[in-house]
């Protein structure tokens, strides 16, 4: 992966030594806000193997979403005037005003960018607009986030954005061809906030990347860790070190910053004496720091699963092993689960994961009982990733029997499996 250009450098003032590209951020996301809408359409019998057969298999598993999407309630937003922000780089990249990226209507309010004609190069892997993919992340350089992208994209131009969110519309709006994001880790647990993006959103997952993470704790030159009063770090990181920070012996409190290597650059940024960050060894070197303690993480074993997004979805294949990553509903009472995933198991597809989320339209279903009252039951989402492609005709009988209980049903992505040889050292990835 290479390093974004000094030309992307916006803030020259900046202590910090090496080249700071400048985030995407909450004002470019105004900028670069739209919304979706996708017709309603019925399920097929089967997934097809050409890209368009799966493209629109893609769409007709997606189409009910849109009523039931979490974010805006259904009801298509466009932005009001006050969200439009003069045309501006924002990271070295025009925004999609200034570039037209993005189709203006006649009263100047940006076209959701799937009315935009879509050539051969945007449904392949490489860049529709020169060499270098450019690859979103949440974070500041040196965050694992860009270490992933870096994994799953080797030689992009990895674009930092302050939010989850402002990488999703990144790659919805153009200014970014993909998205590596994080969903759940070894010792913390799921990130919510992106499976609850996932489904606010369009973008399709087309592969998944497993990062060995390995923690340092930071300070600057010459602080010693007796005079440490703060940690601060990524919330993540600070679950994924909390024991170790106790066996450390440290009198810290802990607080929790957007990303890990945004930690570093504060603490140099503001010649914070008493403060040590939570990061990698690439953070130190970016930032000046030293190393005070090396792997300070839990466990050895300390991974994170990001996945890779895009605005199209990518064919499946059944020559090689493919995941499967689908989101659902339903308003039929409990038995509904057991059901669903009996769809699996009879077809011997095993399950990697299942996470459930509020469902934020329907959070609560009252059922009365004259004898004893209302029960309040909590209304959820579930998303479940399974080992099997949708080419594969196990996966389509599966999902059409899944789609029979369902209220919603949505497929996220269908993608091949990091298969990349488990090597839980420092050494699997040079760049931490
Ligand atoms: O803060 C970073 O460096 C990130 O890339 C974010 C993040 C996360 O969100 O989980 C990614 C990997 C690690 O698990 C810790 C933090």
């Amino acid at each position: 992966m290479q390093a974004v250009s000094p030309s992307h450098n916006l803030n020259a003032s900046s202590i910090i030594r090496p080249s700071k590209p400048r985030r995407l951020n909450h004002l470019t996301r105004f900028a670069i806000r739209c919304v979706y809408r996708s017709d309603s359409v019925q399920f097929p019998n089967g997934v097809g193997s050409s890209r368009a057969d799966w493209q629109s298999s893609c769409a007709i598993l997606s189409s009910k979403v849109f009523s039931q999407d979490q974010g805006s309630g259904g009801k298509s937003t466009p932005p009001s005037n006050s969200d439009h922000i003069p045309a501006a780089a924002v990271n070295g990249h025009k925004t999609s005003l200034d570039l037209d990226l993005v189709p203006l209507d006649k009263n100047n309010k940006p076209q959701p960018p799937a009315q935009k004609p879509l050539s051969i190069t945007d449904l392949s892997p490489a860049p529709m607009h020169g060499s270098q993919l450019r690859v979103a992340y949440q974070g500041v350089p040196g965050a694992y986030s860009e270490a992933a992208a870096g994994k799953a994209f080797p030689n992009c131009e990895a674009i930092p954005c302050d939010q989850f969110e402002v990488a999703f519309q990144a790659v919805e709006l153009w200014i970014a061809d993909r998205a590596v994001l994080p969903v759940e880790n070894s010792l913390g647990g799921s990130i919510h906030r992106n499976y609850d993006l996932l489904l606010r959103h369009r973008l399709h997952i087309v592969g998944e990347v497993q990062l060995p993470v390995h923690h340092c704790l930071l300070a600057l030159p010459g602080v010693r860790k007796e005079y440490l009063s703060r940690v601060i770090s990524h919330p993540q990181a600070l679950s994924q070190c909390e024991h170790t920070l106790t066996k450390l012996g440290l009198n810290v409190t802990r607080e929790a910053v957007d990303d890990t290597a945004g930690a570093a650059e504060y603490i140099a940024a503001n010649n914070l004496r008493d403060t040590a960050a939570i990061a990698s060894a690439r953070a130190a070197e970016l930032y000046g720091l030293q190393i005070l303690a090396d792997g300070i993480q839990d466990d050895s074993s300390n991974v994170t699963r990001f996945v890779m997004l895009a605005r199209e979805p990518i064919i499946p294949r059944t020559d090689r092993p493919f995941k499967t990553s689908i989101v659902f509903a339903h308003d039929k009472g409990t038995s509904v689960l057991f059901k669903v995933l009996s769809a699996f198991a009879f077809r011997n597809i095993s399950l990697t994961k299942i996470e459930s989320r509020p469902h934020r339209n329907m959070p609560i279903r009252l059922v009365d009982d004259a004898n004893v009252g209302t029960a309040k039951h909590f209304e959820y989402m579930f998303y479940v990733d399974f080992e099997a492609s949708m080419a594969e005709l196990r996966a389509q009988n599966a999902l059409a029997e899944v789609q029979e209980f369902t209220s919603f049903l949505r497929v996220l992505g269908s993608y091949p499996m990091d298969m990349t040889p488990w090597c839980p050292s420092r050494g699997d990835d040079q760049s931490l």
